[in-house]
């Protein structure tokens, strides 16, 4: 898999006509009684890869596909370059382009065939030849789609949506299932389209996945917005004040929360433990301090790390570690 694009954008998304390229604004959406959205807000910059991050059942797709136009809002404003995803589906249809969750190809076409098909919907589609080469399906160009394995299908959905040179993208979990090295090509072709220009929103379960593509990240659970920053300004890379160990599940967080140069303690999942320093305290001290309350309870430490916390510590502590249905 090439991790080299060769995007063709059109001056529109140089020169846009609104000031956000997406926005999101009081959505709302039901199913029967159940709220899977409730009053959300947030919008994409120009430019911008803005991931949305949620546990399973958040609202994350149901956002994702009422913004291309497959679902209706129940209430709010959704705009997309400025214009309505439903009423101005025409319009749009053109300048978007979409990586949907479930692989929706034509089971019994060749990877080539669809991308060959896709192409043909557009005025001026990107080559088909370089797209395979692009997403490293050449040699499995003549595999008819149900024979392509999870990670393939994903690599010929990311070919679909990039075949009509789209400014905007939504891409909902686009590396799930890929290979280490798909991954790593898929995150360079993202990289590559925002250094064209282009927009992209995505949904994603991996943490690492989202703080290193990511401009701004939101965190929406129970369909609500719960945190939207840069990634940077989420972990708290500025301020390392923190303390993380890896000892056995059930310390008393009560006690190392009250070490002199402690603000908190969390157990923030079994066996991992991370604790802020007090304003003005060094985390060199508070090191001290948890070692010497681990040696003298005759606790074994497997692992310790000081720093900013990870995103995935705080999307646990935002979220909880409860698994969803
Ligand atoms: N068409 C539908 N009819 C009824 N319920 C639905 C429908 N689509 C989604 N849901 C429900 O809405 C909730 C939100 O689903 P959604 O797919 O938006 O979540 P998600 O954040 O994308 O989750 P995941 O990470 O698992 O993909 C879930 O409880 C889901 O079962």
């Amino acid at each position: 898999m090439s991790a080299r694009t060769q995007t063709t954008q059109t001056s529109s998304v140089t020169s846009p006509a609104t000031s956000e390229a997406i926005v999101v604004e009081g959505f709302s959406k039901s199913y029967g009684s159940h709220h899977v959205v409730k009053r959300l807000s947030f919008s994409v910059h120009y430019g911008e890869v803005f991931a949305l991050l949620g546990p399973n059942g958040a609202g994350k797709t149901t956002t994702v596909e009422t913004l291309e136009g497959y679902r209706k809002a129940d209430e709010g404003t959704l705009r997309i370059l400025g214009l309505d995803p439903i009423q101005n589906a025409q319009i749009l249809k053109p300048r978007l382009g979409v990586m949907l969750q479930q692989d929706g190809l034509y089971p019994a076409l060749t990877a080539r065939e669809v991308l060959t098909l896709f192409a043909g919907y557009f005025e001026q589609p990107r080559d088909v030849n370089e797209l395979l080469e692009l997403v490293g399906l050449t040699s499995a160009q003549k595999t008819r789609c149900r024979r392509l394995s999870g990670g393939q299908k994903r690599r010929l959905a990311l070919a679909v949506a990039l075949v009509g040179n789209p400014e905007i993208i939504f891409m909902d979990e686009p590396t799930a299932g890929m290979d280490p090295q798909a991954r790593l090509a898929t995150w360079e072709i993202i990289r590559d389209l925002k250094a064209h220009g282009v927009t992209i929103l995505l949904t994603t379960h991996y943490m690492d996945e989202a703080e290193r593509l990511a401009d701004r990240i939101a965190i929406i659970d129970h369909g609500e917005l719960i945190k939207l920053d840069t990634p940077a300004n989420i972990t708290g890379v500025q301020n390392a004040n923190i303390v993380r160990f890896v000892a056995p599940a059930g310390l008393d967080c009560t006690h190392l929360a009250s070490l002199p140069s402690a603000s908190k303690a969390e157990e923030v999942r079994p066996g991992s433990y991370l604790l802020e320093t007090r304003e003005g305290q060094e985390v060199p001290q508070l090191v001290v301090e948890v070692t010497t309350w681990l040696r003298d309870q005759h606790i074994t430490l497997s692992e310790l790390r000081t720093g900013h916390g990870s995103l995935e510590d705080l999307f646990l502590r935002l979220t909880g570690s409860e698994v969803r249905d």
